[in-house]
């Protein structure tokens, strides 16, 4: 069994937990929290023992009635390897101490690409993780783009990619984030660093995006153009996707057209906290003009398409599973994942 530790239980860190927990070959040695709020309660249920960054307020989570385990190095000590899921950040601060205690580390999208120095995504680059110390999963929307793009790019071949992204504006509980009534060009510049970063995983792909935030929590949703080497029709290119296990098509027939509507689906199939693990590329509107020149929009659920990633990505740096598509498999069938379509 490999030992993890979630440094970090919040947005990510919960979901990762419960998917490590799934796994047949891994499992949850620890969580950490610095301050007591719902998530800590969260971990007492779930029966995750609670380590804190500062012993100094153990008594503020013993007065709430919540064990505390040791500080994070305790929990780091037991561990094979840790997923950090702290914020944007203090991934960075907390490399040192990895790198101390000689533990392999995950770092998540908010950490730049040189504080793991390899940039993964399972479907992309599963066996170059092989031998590294440390890897970053990337960002949710850099996550979604690398799994369409290194599809299509596989099948016809990928000359350029241009994309925008209409990114939610906070999570769901992230009451203090804004805007409410406004739609924000974030960047106002162009690119975004969303290309530079697909271009982590995948360096040889032509890449342009930008991106706006629009006032809603659940999933960003993608326009997204590519110019493909070979000709194809939209048949085949919606054969590659009904063949891909973390894209999901969401079909014509239910009538779905938006992220709410999205939602509901995912909350009605049962699916954890309504997580949509896949991309949801929306079938009416894949399109191939003249052969070589696809389009698509795509919902990616920024809570939720990274957790999967995170599970092998354990399996990567650990190398007990070499070959990506057994731990993708492994990862899925744990978890009851079927893409959507
Ligand atoms: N949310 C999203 O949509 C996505 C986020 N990411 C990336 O994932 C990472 C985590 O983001 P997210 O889950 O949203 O963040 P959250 O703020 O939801 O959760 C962060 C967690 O880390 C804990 N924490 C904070 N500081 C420390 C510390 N020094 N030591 C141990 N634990 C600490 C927090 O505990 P406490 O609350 O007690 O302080 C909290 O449980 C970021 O890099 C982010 O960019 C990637 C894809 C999507
Ligand atoms: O990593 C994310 O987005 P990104 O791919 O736009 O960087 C997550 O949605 C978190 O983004 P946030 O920084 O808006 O919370």
């Amino acid at each position: 069994m490999i030992k993890v530790a979630i440094n970090g239980f919040g947005t990510i860190g919960k979901r990762v937990a419960d998917a490590v927990a799934a796994q047949p070959d891994m499992e949850v040695i620890g969580v950490s929290k610095t301050s007591v709020s719902a998530e800590a309660y969260i971990a007492k249920q779930r029966g995750y023992p609670l380590y804190i960054a500062d012993l100094g307020k153990k008594p503020a989570f013993e007065k709430a009635g919540i064990e505390v385990a040791g500080d994070v190095e305790a929990m780091l000590k037991v561990a094979d390897i840790v997923v950090d899921a702290t914020p944007g950040g203090v991934g960075e601060k907390n490399r040192p101490l990895y790198e101390r205690l000689g533990k392999k580390a995950i770092f998540q999208g908010g950490e730049g690409h040189e504080v793991a120095g390899f940039s993964f995504n399972a479907h992309a680059n599963y066996k170059e993780a092989e031998g590294h110390q440390f890897a970053r999963v990337v960002s949710c929307n850099s996550t979604g783009l690398i799994r369409i793009i290194h599809a299509m790019d596989q099948a016809f071949g990928v000359g350029r990619v241009r994309a925008v992204m209409v990114r939610r504006a906070a999570d769901p509980s992230d009451v203090k984030r804004g805007p409410v009534d406004a739609i924000v060009l974030n960047p106002a510049t162009i690119p975004s660093h969303h290309g530079p970063d697909v271009n982590t995983v995948l360096p040889q792909i032509n890449i342009v995006t930008l991106a706006m935030i629009v006032p809603t929590t659940f999933m960003h949703m993608h326009v997204i153009q590519m110019d493909l080497k070979k000709e194809t029709t939209r048949e085949e290119v919606l054969k590659v996707f009904e063949n891909h296990s973390r894209i999901g098509l969401v079909r014509k027939a239910t009538g779905i057209k938006s992220n709410a509507e999205l939602r509901e689906y995912t909350q009605d199939l049962g699916r954890p906290r309504t997580d949509l693990w896949e991309n949801g590329v929306f079938e009416e509107s894949v399109s191939v003009l003249d052969g070589k020149e696809f389009y698509c929009f795509q919902a990616i659920h920024q809570e939720a398409d990274v957790v999967p990633e995170n599970v092998d990505c354990i399996r990567a740096l650990m190398g007990t599973v070499k070959d990506p598509k057994e731990s993708i498999r492994m990862t899925n069938e744990a978890l009851g994942f079927v893409a959507i379509g």
